[in-house]
């Protein structure tokens, strides 16, 4: 089922908490939204889900209006961070709920609810526990089974809003490995809500990035990566340093002197130069585009870290070299940029470039 999301707003008294948000999400993909505490993440899922009703703008599901639905008639399967079972229910009854409280007409024969309940134990993993409480599992378990009673109802659209977010690091980390390999059997289409970046990049085949109601970006997670379309991406992906340039015609400046970064395509006026700690090498002073000198060095696993003031502001960047590099604190060095990007130091992107 492909989801067309168009334009779609919603404040709260007078805070928008999206701002015109559109987004095409393809049958059978997992897509996450990805951004941090306050980003509208939730409101747009919930929007999905008919929870919320968006002020304006269009939500279908194929080229059905899903706000002319209320919420029983979207079919959708949804899994909170917090999916309080049913207490007093079996684990058994808990995954069959959602068949048994259909209409008369709608609702499969119970030898069916059954086969189904056993075929969905089955592929989360939980054979054999189905005549538990809720309260005998673990909260990795208790993920599965919401995650079962969910998909028992064979929902349109699969919403999940930071499912494992409650979990300890390392149950998250092989929930989330299940849950990729779960839906390359069921191939539902999947929204996925987190705030956490290697939980978004591992698991979903397009990652898209809110922030304050805006949607930054769309792309797979190479792409995000890769080519951060706005500051905030770089600065939310990954690890980054900024350095604060001046363009002028297309050339750069640091401190009034020119950068030799080639043409930068940016207008006129204060920017700044992006680039991430494994884009940057040592070459000699004088060399490279930058003049810095090595403010602090740290061994971090498997590499080094430099973090190296430049230019009159001494704003730091940080570096990656390998452990056996041999540099040390107050040394002299030029910075080399493999891959950087220049944005506008307000308001829009202008443009990404690669040396
Ligand atoms: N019912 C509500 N009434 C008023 N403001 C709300 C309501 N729900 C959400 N908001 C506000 O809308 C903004 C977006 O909230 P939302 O829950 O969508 O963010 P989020 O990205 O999911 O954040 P988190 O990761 O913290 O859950 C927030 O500033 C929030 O305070």
């Amino acid at each position: 089922m492909d989801l067309k999301i168009r334009d779609v707003r919603k404040e709260y008294g007078s805070f928008p908490a999206l701002n015109g948000v559109s987004l095409d999400i393809r049958s059978g993909e997992l897509v996450a939204l990805l951004g941090p505490s306050g980003s509208g993440k939730t409101t747009l899922l919930r929007a999905i889900a008919g929870l919320e009703i968006p002020d304006s703008g269009q939500i279908l599901f194929g080229d059905e209006d899903a706000l002319a639905k209320p919420v029983q008639e979207r079919n959708v399967g949804f899994v909170f961070q917090h999916y309080a079972l049913f207490r007093h229910m079996k684990v058994f009854d808990n995954i069959a709920f959602g068949l048994r409280v259909r209409g008369r007409a709608r609702r499969p024969a119970e030898a069916d609810i059954r086969r189904k309940v056993l075929e969905l134990l089955d592929l989360v993993q939980l054979k054999g526990l189905e005549n538990r409480y809720p309260a005998q599992l673990s909260g990795g378990q208790r993920q599965r089974v919401a995650l079962a009673r969910a998909l028992a109802i064979e929902p349109q659209v699969l919403l999940l809003d930071e499912p494992f977010g409650a979990l300890d690091a390392q149950v998250r980390k092989e929930l989330r490995r299940w849950l990729r390999e779960i839906h390359n059997e069921t191939g539902h289409t999947t929204v996925f809500v987190t705030h956490d970046q290697e939980e978004a990049l591992e698991l979903a085949d397009r990652v898209a990035i809110l922030h304050k109601g805006d949607l930054q970006q769309v792309g797979t997670p190479d792409a995000i990566y890769d080519e951060p379309a706005t500051p905030f991406v770089y600065a939310f992906i990954g690890d980054s340093s900024s350095l604060p340039i001046d363009v002028r015609s297309g050339e750069a400046t640091l401190d009034g002197r020119a950068l030799p970064l080639g043409r930068v395509d940016a207008p006129d006026g204060p920017a700044r130069l992006h680039v991430r700690p494994q884009d940057v090498t040592f070459v000699a002073p004088g060399e490279g585009v930058a003049l810095g000198r090595i403010a602090a060095l740290r061994r971090l696993g498997a590499f080094r870290r430099a973090d190296v003031e430049v230019g009159a502001r001494r704003s730091r960047i940080e570096v990656r070299l390998p452990p056996e590099a041999s540099f040390s604190e107050g040394e002299e060095v030029g910075l080399a940029f493999e891959r950087f990007a220049v944005f506008p130091a307000e308001g829009a992107p202008s443009v990404a470039c690669a040396a």
